[in-house]
C-alpha cells in the first residue's frame, strides 16, 4: 500500500482543522464507518449466513425485508446513537421517524440511511452497499413530528456510502469535495485511495434498467434510442451500458470513471413517484455527485432543491457526468 494512503482518522483530523468541522460530526462519521464495516462483515458471510433468504416481514413500502436488511438497520441505529447530538433517525426499513430526543435543539443532527442498498443482489452474491446522509438543525424543534425531518437535500452537511464489492469502499463528502477510502483487510482501517474524486464531464457509458423501455415516458425513450443508435445516430458515437441493480455500485463506478445513471418515473411506478427514495437514496447521492463536479436532476428539476412531502417519498433521478445529464434533460424541454 502506498504510504500516501492515510487512514480515515488522520484524514478526518486534517479536515477538522482545515474546515473547522465539529468533533461530534467527525466522531459520528467514524461511527458510520464502523457500522459499514460491521454490515460488510455480515454480507461477506454470504450463503454461510443462516436463513439469508426472505423473512416474512415487509417494510412500509411493501417490500420483503431480508434478514440482512434488518441486521444492517439495527447496526446503524446502535452506532448512530453513540453521538449525543443525534436527534432523529430516518431509515428505509422503519416506517416512522425514530426520535432519539424529545426536544431536538439547534445544532442537533438528523441522520437518514438506507442500511442495505441493492438487497436483491444478496442471494446471487453481487455487490450491495449502504447510504447515509446528515442534516444539522438550524433551529430548535417544538414538536417531534414527521414534517420536521422533511428537509431539502441542499441542507445536507454530510453524505456518504459504503460499497461491499470485491473490496469495501467508504466514500463521503462534507460539502468540500468527495474522498474515497478502501478497507485494509488485516488492520481493519479505511485508507484514502480516491482523494478528491472528480467525475469526468463527458461520458460514453449509461446505466438504466432497459427492461422498462415500454413503460418510459417519451423523453426517456427518445434519449435512450439516441444512445443505442450509436455511431449512426444523432450522438455519432457508440455508448456502453451497465446495470448492476445496486445504486451504490452504479454511483461508485460513475464517480471513478464517469457515466450517467437513470431511474425515471414510468407507467408502472408513476403512482409511487418513481423507484428510488428521495431522503436516503437519491438526495445523498445527488449531494455526492454534485460535490464531485457532476449533476443530479429529475429531468426537470435539481434533486437537491426538491421539497420533500413524505418520509419515504420517491423521486425520478438522472445523475452523473455533467454534460450527459444536461443532454438527458434537454429531452424533457
Ligand atoms: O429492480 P431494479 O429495477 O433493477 O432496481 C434496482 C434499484 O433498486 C434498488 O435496489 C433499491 O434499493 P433497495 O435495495 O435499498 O430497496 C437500487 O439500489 C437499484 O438501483
Ligand atoms: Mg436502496
Ligand atoms: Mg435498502
Amino acid at each position: 500500500m502506498n504510504v500516501s494512503h492515510i487512514t480515515l482518522r488522520q484524514f478526518l483530523l486534517n479536515e477538522a482543522k482545515l474546515h473547522g468541522l465539529d468533533l461530534d460530526l467527525v466522531l459520528l462519521l467514524e461511527d458510520l464507518a464502523t457500522t459499514c464495516r460491521i454490515v460488510s462483515h455480515q454480507v461477506r458471510r454470504g450463503a454461510l449466513f443462516q436463513n439469508l433468504g426472505a423473512m416474512s416481514s415487509t417494510n412500509i413500502q411493501g417490500e420483503t425485508q431480508k434478514k440482512l436488511d434488518v441486521i444492517a438497520n439495527d447496526a446503524f441505529i446502535n452506532h448512530c446513537t453513540n453521538c449525543s447530538r443525534v436527534a432523529a433517525l430516518i431509515s428505509e426499513e422503519v416506517d416512522e421517524v425514530i426520535w432519539i430526543k424529545e426536544n431536538p435543539r439547534k445544532g442537533d443532527y438528523l441522520i437518514y440511511f438506507d442500511p442495505l442498498d441493492g438487497s436483491s443482489n444478496l442471494d446471487v452474491n453481487l455487490s450491495v452497499g449502504s447510504i447515509f446522509s446528515i442534516i444539522e438543525l438550524k433551529e430548535d424543534i417544538d414538536q417531534t413530528n414527521e414534517t420536521q425531518v422533511l428537509r431539502k437535500g441542499s441542507e445536507q452537511i454530510c453524505a456518504g456510502y459504503s460499497l461491499y464489492g470485491p473490496s469495501i469502499s467508504f466514500v463521503f463528502t462534507f460539502g468540500q469535495g468527495v474522498n474515497g477510502f478502501t478497507h485494509q483487510t488485516g488492520t481493519g482501517e479505511f485508507r484514502l485511495t480516491y482523494p478528491d474524486l472528480r467525475i469526468p464531464e463527458d461520458t460514453s457509458e449509461f446505466a438504466i434498467n432497459a427492461s422498462r423501455y415500454k413503460l418510459w415516458d417519451d423523453p426517456v425513450r427518445l434519449y435512450f434510442e439516441d444512445l443505442i443508435a450509436g455511431k449512426d445516430g444523432p450522438r455519432g458515437r457508440p455508448f456502453n451500458m451497465r446495470w448492476i441493480a445496486s445504486m451504490v455500485a452504479e454511483i461508485h463506478r460513475i464517480l471513478v470513471r464517469g457515466g450517467v445513471f437513470l431511474y425515471p418515473v414510468d407507467s408502472n411506478n408513476r403512482e409511487l413517484g418513481g423507484r428510488l427514495r428521495l431522503l436516503y437514496e437519491v438526495s445523498p447521492m445527488a449531494f455526492i455527485i454534485e460535490q464531485a463536479g457532476g449533476k443530479a436532476s429529475t429531468g426537470t428539476e435539481r434533486i437537491l432543491d426538491i421539497e420533500p412531502k413524505t418520509l419515504h417519498q420517491r423521486s425520478p433521478v438522472i445523475l452523473g457526468s455533467k454534460t450527459e445529464v444536461e443532454m438527458a434533460e434537454s429531452y424533457f424541454k
